[in-house]
């Protein structure tokens, strides 16, 4: 990927779309992983005003000082950039007593308490957002947004704008190295962060991003029957969760109501 190329065009796309929208500049949430680390240094070379948020809730502390160690980053490179911390802690452990949570070791629960993390990191940045007139800025790469959907609809997934939905996974991390991002940030291993254990994506998807974007890349021109050993279990992971996420790739579903009854 000739990198250089796409950063300069990131970085304009970014301030084209900023100016066009009569706004500041951005609001990032910054976890410690190569997404947002890649997003808010393009959104901080913009040279518009940038806001980066940390927002630990039951937060792993090597990701929490990642996020912290690239906002210090941020802050001593760019003088646009200005980083704040909001705990979350207190308004999710308040959540999670006021649902009336049945049984905590219920799959659907957790999960449920796993969207709601990002979800709660949605408000947050939108609060921010709206009080600096800045947009929300996303960090969804391509395999998650249009390949498997690993992402919470309306939490991480709700966004104003997407500067690196078009990128592969690994192809961050090919910026990442380029932008000369803190090594903690460029070896950082994938994680979303949201579950009390700790299990990286790779664990939880059953596959690698590079696996992942193999197949993502031949998918809809070979099928099933073009692939054997582990080439063929990752097309069905792919397939499996690519078909389930179908109703966050594809705009909302509006009932139609026909025109002979507007009279
Ligand atoms: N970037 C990351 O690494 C990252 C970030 C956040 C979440 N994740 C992962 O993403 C996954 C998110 O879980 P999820 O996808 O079950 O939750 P989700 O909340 O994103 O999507 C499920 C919700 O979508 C709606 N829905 C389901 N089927 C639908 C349909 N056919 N039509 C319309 N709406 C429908 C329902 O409201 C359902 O609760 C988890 O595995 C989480 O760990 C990854
Ligand atoms: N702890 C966090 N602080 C700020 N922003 C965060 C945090 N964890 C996640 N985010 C934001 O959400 C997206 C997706 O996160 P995953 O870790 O990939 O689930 C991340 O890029 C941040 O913008
Ligand atoms: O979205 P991030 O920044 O948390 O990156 P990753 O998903 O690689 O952990």
């Amino acid at each position: 990927m000739q990198s250089q190329k796409v950063i300069d065009h990131i970085v304009n796309w970014l301030k084209d779309y900023a100016e066009k929208a009569n706004v500041k500049g951005y609001v990032i949430g910054v976890s410690g992983g190569v997404d947002s680390g890649v997003v808010s240094t393009l959104c901080a070379m913009t040279g518009l005003k940038v806001l980066v948020v940390e927002m630990p809730i039951r937060q792993k502390s090597d990701q929490a000082n990642r996020a912290l160690e690239h906002i210090d980053f941020l802050k001593n490179k760019f003088p646009n950039v200005e980083g704040m911390s909001v705990d979350l802690n207190e308004p999710f452990e308040a959540l999670y007593k006021t649902f009336d949570v049945k049984d905590e070791e219920f799959p659907a629960e957790k999960l449920a308490f796993a969207n709601t993390r990002a979800r709660l990191r949605m408000l947050t940045l939108y609060y921010y957002g709206q009080i600096n007139g800045l947009l929300v800025c996303g960090t969804g790469n391509k395999v998650e947004d249009f390949g498997i959907g690993f992402y919470t609809k309306y939490g991480d997934g709700g966004v104003d704008v997407s500067p690196i939905a078009d990128l592969y996974k690994t192809e961050v991390f090919d910026l990442a190295r380029n932008l000369d991002l803190p090594e903690s940030i460029k070896n950082a291993i994938p994680t979303d962060g949201l579950w009390d254990v700790d299990r990286t994506d790779e664990q939880q998807i059953g596959a690698t991003y590079p696996e992942l974007e193999k197949i993502q890349k031949e998918f809809g021109t070979k099928t099933e029957a073009d692939y054997s050993g582990r080439d063929l279990e990752v097309y069905k992971i792919f397939s499996r969760m690519n078909k389930a996420a179908q109703h966050k790739i594809q705009p909302i579903p509006v009932c139609d109501i026909p025109e002979e009854w507007r009279n």
